[in-house]
């Protein structure tokens, strides 16, 4: 079976209670024979960075001080995750090496790469071990014995075999990452945010299927998340920005990630250790992903111009000072971008051949297509005229613009270019499964609302589907000729190659809008969530499950982040969703729900002034299309009853259907039988109903079919769907025939309530009524 690597870089090490949870991911994510690639704990390489810095300055002092904060931190880990005895026992390890260390650090033989090594021999050691004590079948390698270089270069047919002897048995390896041994069995590092390299180096050695890289951040975002809070995360990069971004220093993947992926099929993803759920970013190949924009800053950087750089040079300097180094060509000149710390390290070896342009810079780089860059720079520039921002040294490549600054971006500024270079090219893939009535009419009216949508976000509708064929174009449908290219290119499908479709959409956002007339289609529901799709519901199957499978589907879409509209599935196109929501959100409490949610039994009560019998009225409505095809659907009363649970559960309450109570329009009798018997049967219909009327009329009231939902002081609530006799002034009784009515009671409406009415159905207003729903999923996104 292939086999995974998984690298859990420092972040996600950073306490004991994210030991824990690494651990526990890979209890759920890993099998036998995969391999967990392991970088120092939190900050730890950091640290020993310093601790060697303060070696070569002879500072006792300083020296024993960082030692003694390392052995804290890492006693406190092991004291934190271990019982007694294995506790004992990695206490006393630890103890050992850190009197090595201090011995080599008196006799003047620290080794700098050795003693970088240590956070992650500490780190792979303690994963290892905790795992272990889990009962899992796992141990932990130090990669030194499996990666060897060779004058820098890494002998890859040696380190697959050492792989493969090494690692073949059917347990769990945490393999450290970062470090690795030369020939004479020396320690070497790979270079500062090294662990991603090693992970992809041992998934090539070992044949492996994919790399999963596990950090703090969800994936790739546009740039830093930490930095912007409306950074975009994307789902898919090409391995050519990724590798780019790289380049320029950003820390979300190491500069040579990619290389041991060339030529394979390996796959890579980026996600989260604190959010498992979260779906990743894939680096994939070229060509299975647009270009995105990216900006990603620089800090405290030194720029230089060296003249005739040898071929390898840039690569042995990024070794030598364990940092990735940008290399650009303007002009015919060369130029370095070297982090200020390590600057005079690296003049020192390019003697006389290089000097310092610019000094103490920060800055940032914009990273998108080629056709974009110029108009981007362009921009750039401007926006940082306007932010007072003053550019020392600029420069604009294919793919990318620097732009070097005296002053660091700061969140806010880096926020307002993000708005404006980067969130403007916003996207959303829009799928309409259902070509119904109002299907049809809604892509109609896509023409002109779509192109409207367009001036704030790239919406694109990317595929219609009907039952039992399907028209997929990723790129985008043309609206206006959709008809033909379905004749040409439509073709059957399955649930499951739908679903694989839409989780390939290479875009920002997604959105499934379902105007099927299929409770099948809502099943599907959890997988789209699955594929990142935002929904939008015309029918109310989903809305009206169970509360255990209801309560489920939004759940996931809070964890996911995702929106679910559903304004036309009670009232079509009239706001009423949109009237609750704003109401509780000005800190209402809704306490009555009144009125006529069914424009067909609106119709028909309005309708009936006792001239001709019910069931004439009944059959003429069905003649018209006002009715369900049997319309004894409607007289049933279960379409109200939903809806009425619909708005139930929009105000927070917890019902499922068989909580409101259901009084037919009918006698029970006639429910039953096929519509044919039921036209025989009918003048049993007209006596129920006469009578019913005549009842009301003694009352001097009104008939009318209502829904009713009230929420006691108790907290109780009572709701019911039936026949009611209403006064003759109220709104209910003069409701125009066909129209719905929805009478709100709440604590600032007590008295006088909030009234909503009009047309209820209708397949222009429905439509519309679903690019409400769109327009607002667009406005939630921006
Ligand atoms: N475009 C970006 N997308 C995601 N993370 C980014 C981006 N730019 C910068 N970062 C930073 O990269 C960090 C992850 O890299 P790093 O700290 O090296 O993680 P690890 O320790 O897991 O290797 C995130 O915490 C985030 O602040
Ligand atoms: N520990 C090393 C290697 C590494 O890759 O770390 P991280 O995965 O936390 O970026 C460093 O800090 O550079």
């Amino acid at each position: 079976m292939a086999k995974v690597v998984h690298k859990f870089g420092g972040s996600s090490l950073s306490s004991a209670e994210r030991y824990q949870a690494v651990a526990q991911i890979v209890l759920s994510h890993c099998r036998a024979g995969d391999c967990v690639v392991v970088s120092a704990a939190g900050k730890t390489t950091n640290t020993l960075v310093k601790l060697w810095q303060s070696y070569q300055q002879d500072d006792i002092q300083g020296f024993s001080d960082i030692l003694l904060q390392l052995e804290n931190h890492q006693a406190e880990l092991i004291k934190a995750l271990f019982q007694a005895q294995p506790q004992r026992q990695l206490l006393s390890q630890l103890d050992t090496e850190l009197q090595v260390i201090t011995l080599h650090a008196k006799q003047k033989t620290l080794h700098e790469a050795a003693l970088l090594a240590h956070g992650e021999l500490w780190s792979a050691r303690i994963l290892g071990c905790y795992l272990t004590q889990l009962g899992f079948a796992a141990r932990h390698v130090d990669a030194r014995r499996l990666f060897t270089l060779h004058q820098g270069q890494l002998l890859h047919q040696q380190n697959k075999r050492s792989c493969a002897e090494q690692l073949s048995e059917r347990v769990l390896y945490v393999v450290t990452g970062f470090i690795a041994s030369d020939v004479a069995n020396n320690t070497v590092t790979l270079g500062r945010n090294g662990s991603d390299y090693s992970a992809t180096l041992l998934a090539n050695y070992i044949d492996a299927s994919a790399v999963s890289i596990w950090t703090d951040t969800q994936g790739v975002f546009s740039t830093d998340p930490r930095k912007v809070a409306s950074a975009i995360k994307y789902p898919k990069i090409c391995r050519a920005q990724a590798h780019l971004l790289a380049r320029l220093g950003n820390p979300v993947l190491h500069a040579k990630t990619l290389s041991p992926l060339k030529h394979t099929n390996i796959k890579l993803q980026v996600r989260s250790s604190f959010d498992v759920e979260a779906t990743p970013t894939e680096i994939v190949k070229e060509g299975y992903s647009k270009a995105k924009r990216f900006i990603t800053t620089f800090d405290d950087l030194d720029l230089i111009r060296v003249d005739a750089l040898a071929q390898g040079e840039v690569s042995e300097l990024s070794h030598l000072i364990q940092h990735s180094i940008h290399q650009f060509t303007t002009k015919g000149e060369a130029f370095l971008l070297i982090p200020a710390q390590s600057t005079h390290r690296v003049l020192k070896v390019l003697s006389g051949r290089a000097n310092i342009v610019e000094s103490a810079l920060q800055g940032f780089a914009i990273v998108a297509s080629s056709a974009d860059i110029a108009q981007l720079q362009t921009l750039a520039a401007q926006l940082l005229n306007e932010q007072n921002v003053v550019v020392r040294f600029n420069h604009q490549d294919k793919e990318y613009a620097l732009f070097l600054t005296d002053q660091a971006i700061d969140s806010d500024v880096l926020a307002i270019l993000h708005d404006q270079l980067v969130s403007k090219d916003r996207e959303l893939a829009v799928v309409i499964a259902g070509l119904g009535n109002v299907g049809e009419v809604f892509v109609q009216q896509c023409q002109h609302q779509v192109a409207r949508l367009q001036q704030q976000f790239d919406v694109k509708v990317v595929a219609l589907v009907r039952s039992k064929k399907m028209l997929f174009s990723a790129n985008g449908i043309a609206l206006n000729t959709w008809q033909q290219q379905w004749e040409n290119e439509s073709n059957t499908y399955s649930n499951e190659e739908l679903i694989e479709r839409i989780g390939e959409l290479d875009y920002e956002h997604k959105v499934v809008i379902d105007i099927t007339a299929s409770e099948a289609f809502s099943d599907l529901y959890p997988q789209l969530i699955n594929q990142d799709c935002h929904l939008i519901s015309a029918n109310k199957y989903a809305g009206t499950a169970q509360s255990a499978w209801y309560q489920q589907l939004c759940e996931q879409l809070f964890e996911r982040n995702l929106y679910w509209r559903y304004n036309t599935s009670v009232g079509a196109g009239l706001p009423i969703n949109f009237a609750l929501a704003d109401l509780q959100h000005s800190g209402d409490r809704i306490t009555h729900i009144d009125g006529v949610f069914s424009g067909t039994l609106s119709w028909l009560c309005s309708s009936f002034d006792g001239s001709q019998t019910f069931s004439s009225l009944v059959l003429e409505a069905q003649k018209m299309g006002y009715t369900e095809p049997d319309p004894r659907e409607d007289l049933s009363g279960r379409d109200m009853q939903r809806k009425l649970l619909i708005l139930a559960r929009d105000i927070g309450l917890t019902l499922d259907l068989a909580d409101i109570e259901l009084e037919p329009l009918m006698p029970q009798e006639l429910a039953q039988g096929s519509w044919d018997e039921f036209l025989t049967r009918r003048e049993e219909l007209d006596v129920f109903y006469e009578q019913q009327y005549q009842s009301a009329l003694a009352q001097e009231k009104v008939l009318r079919y209502t829904g009713s939902l009230h929420v006691l002081e108790s907290g109780k609530v009572k709701a019911k769907v039936g026949i009611a006799f209403v006064d003759k002034s109220s709104a209910i009784a003069n409701l125009t025939p066909g129209d719905n009515i929805f009478v709100i009671k709440s604590v600032w409406y007590e008295l006088n309530p909030l009234v909503l009415q009009g047309p209820g159905a209708g397949k222009e207003v429905t439509a519309a009524g679903i690019h409400s729903d769109l327009y607002w999923l667009v406005q939630m996104l921006k």
